[in-house]
């Protein structure tokens, strides 16, 4: 049987609306699963709109509360709004509703104007099912990287680096890995967090203190890691073969080069969860919004990726 995919809006004021009435209209995710769209349906009618395409014939979950929402101008009801529809595809999940959610991007800023503390999806679906260490993974073709600190600022990434948090991302991440790509023992390569990996602690003593006795540990675990390898290298490197997947430490140190590579159709997968979410790797778009300009490649990717996904975790 086709699984079932919650597939929210996304901040009804970014080009969310658009890219799922794209998506609605594309035969091979209709092919790969069934999509239950989860926002309102004005909304996506003026997706549809915008993008000169035929209202989409899609099973549609209704959230949230109906607000004015303009297209480009985040507020306080586009972020309850996506809040809403975050919350609704989870229950879905969770219930058995939905075999995987995938979800249009978001503001984190208009998120919490609209009334949630959370920085984000990962940070929210950890919320909402009791996780306390969800791992972001952005997948492409050509490069694959999991950030251990995400949404803070850099100034205090080193003092959030611990030993234990690179452990747990890893140990998660693989865990999820083995599990839903089939990748037997993923080479996993551990950026260092200063350049030249510090350089013998001429610049930074992280690699030492806390990266290293990391990487050992998770060998020690049976986890094929390498590294700390210096981070203008090793992205060049796993692009080119050499690891699985990069453990990063911080957001921008993997992001940046993944979306280089991968913007178009690289996706968001959350690892960690007892529910399989994935999403677009870009944001709202809000100076696009409402033009029917937004490419809808990377939400595919996302809905292919958490069909399969789906199909692996729920068998026939
Ligand atoms: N999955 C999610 O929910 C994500 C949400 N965000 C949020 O998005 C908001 C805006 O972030 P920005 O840094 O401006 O990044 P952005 O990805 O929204 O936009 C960056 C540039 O890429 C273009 N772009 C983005 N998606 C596109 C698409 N599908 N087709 C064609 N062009 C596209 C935009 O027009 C803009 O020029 C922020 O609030 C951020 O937190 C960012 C990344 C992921
Ligand atoms: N850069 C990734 C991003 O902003 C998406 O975060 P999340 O909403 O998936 O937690």
């Amino acid at each position: 049987m086709k699984p079932t995919i919650a597939l929210t809006l996304g901040d009804p004021a970014g080009v969310g609306p658009e890219i799922v009435a794209r998506i609605c209209h594309d035969e091979e995710v209709r092919a790969a699963c069934r999509l239950l769209v989860i926002g309102r349906s004005m909304l996506l009618s003026a997706g549809a709109l915008a993008c000169n395409l035929p209202e989409p014939e899609v099973d549609m979950v209704e959230a949230g509360q109906g607000a004015e929402i303009k297209p480009g101008l985040p507020s306080a009801a586009s972020g309850r709004q996506a809040g809403a529809f975050i919350e609704k595809a989870c229950e879905l999940c969770l219930n058995g509703q939905a075999q995987a959610m995938v979800t249009a991007p978001i503001s984190k800023e208009a998120l919490q104007k609209g009334g949630y503390a959370d920085t984000g999806h990962t940070t929210m679906l950890a919320r909402l099912t009791g996780v306390k260490r969800p791992v972001m993974m952005l997948a492409g073709s050509h490069l694959k990287v999991i950030p251990v600190t995400v949404h803070v600022a850099i100034k205090d990434v080193p003092g959030l680096l611990t030993r234990e948090l690179i452990i747990e991302t890893a140990q998660v991440a693989m865990a999820d890995i083995i599990k839903f790509f089939g990748i037997k023992n993923p080479r996993l390569a551990v950026a260092a967090l200063n350049p030249h990996a510090g350089e013998q602690g001429l610049f930074g003593d992280e690699e030492s203190r806390v990266i290293e006795p990391a990487v050992q540990y998770l060998r020690e675990k049976g986890i094929n890691a390498q590294g700390p390898f210096s981070p203008d290298t090793v992205f060049f490197r796993a692009s080119k073969g050499e690891f699985d997947f990069v453990l990063c430490m911080y957001h921008d140190q993997g992001l940046i080069p993944m979306k280089l590579l991968n913007f178009y159709d690289g996706v968001n997968v959350t690892l960690g969860l007892p529910l399989i979410r994935t999403s677009v790797d870009h944001g709202t778009a809000y100076d696009i919004a409402g033009t029917g300009k937004a490419r809808a490649d990377s939400l595919k990717s996302a809905v292919m990726l958490a069909a399969k996904m789906a199909k692996k975790a729920f068998p026939d």
